[in-house]
């Protein structure tokens, strides 16, 4: 479902070192990223501060075209076809809207529909399905600046759903959020794996979300694969220490660059 293969994205960063000086740097965000994601697979997408994660999140969705490399999502070049992925994929960014944020939330999805060519029917049932499950009636003529943190978030969460796309890619969907409303998006989230195989890649830094959610985790670091395995495999690669956090503590500070030098 996903797949990529040597995959590379580089950013000239031109810094101002004098008043007619310019210095011009190299970032490789991403470097020779391969991996594939299997249809109905739940993976969290785990990395340090500027690993690399957003910057794979927009390759994905053809926000941004890679420097080297091939990727297919749901069979199709993000960056060359990305009005089709657009029906295929659905993405959720915990730290911004795609909502608009003057209309009520009904009416937010009901452009989503028109985007999206849903038909009437299938959307209706959707719209009932999701308002149901991630409990929207209450606020769904409410205008989306009004909402609360929890209330936004499930309400991005069904947009991105509308069209029922194969691939769900979350990046910190559970930033912000009380204990009560991630564990509710925790709950729509597992159950939307198991029922309706819908394959999701989840980037967070709350590891109580990748304990919870995934079978499989992939670390990226300095732009490149550290880790691609199951939660236990995780475990496995510091065997002194028993919780999550510690583990990811010493495979994130052991590649960290010395800081006597
Ligand atoms: N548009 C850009 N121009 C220049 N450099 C960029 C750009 N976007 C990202 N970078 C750099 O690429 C690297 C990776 O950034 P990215 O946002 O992908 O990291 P991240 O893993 O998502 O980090 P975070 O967890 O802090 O969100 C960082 O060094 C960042 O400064």
């Amino acid at each position: 479902m996903i797949e990529l293969d040597g995959v590379g994205r580089s950013f000239t960063v031109r810094r101002r070192t004098g008043p007619l000086r310019r210095q011009t740097r190299v970032v490789h965000a991403v470097r020779d990223l391969s991996f594939r994601v299997e249809p109905g697979e739940f993976v969290g997408y785990l990395g340090p501060n500027g690993a690399g994660k957003s910057t794979t999140i927009k390759m994905l969705t053809g926000i941004l075209t890679p420097t080297s490399g091939r990727i297919r999502v749901a069979g199709l070049d993000p960056s060359r076809r990305r009005t089709t992925l657009a029906r295929r994929i659905g993405v959720v960014f915990g730290q911004r809207t795609t909502l608009w944020w003057d209309l009520p939330l009904r009416s937010s999805f009901h452009l989503i529909r028109h985007l999206y060519k849903v038909d009437h029917q299938v959307f209706a049932r959707r719209l009932t399905e999701l308002g149901e499950v991630l409990e929207l009636g209450p606020f769904l003529d409410t205008p989306v600046r009004q909402l609360s943190l929890g209330q936004r978030v499930r309400g991005d969460i069904a947009a991105a759903l509308l069209h029922d796309p194969p691939v769900l890619v979350l990046d910190e969907p559970t930033i912000g959020l009380d204990v009560v409303s991630k564990a509710a998006v925790r709950d729509f989230l597992r159950d939307l794996n198991a029922e309706r195989g819908t394959t999701v890649l989840l980037t967070t830094h709350d590891l109580g979300d990748i304990e919870r959610l995934c079978r499989r985790v992939m670390l990226i670091d300095h732009g490149s694969l550290a880790f691609d395995g199951t939660l236990p495999a995780l475990m496995a690669t510091a065997p002194a220490e028993t919780t999550i956090e510690a583990v990811v503590t010493h495979l994130y500070t052991r590649n960290a660059p010395s800081q006597a030098q």
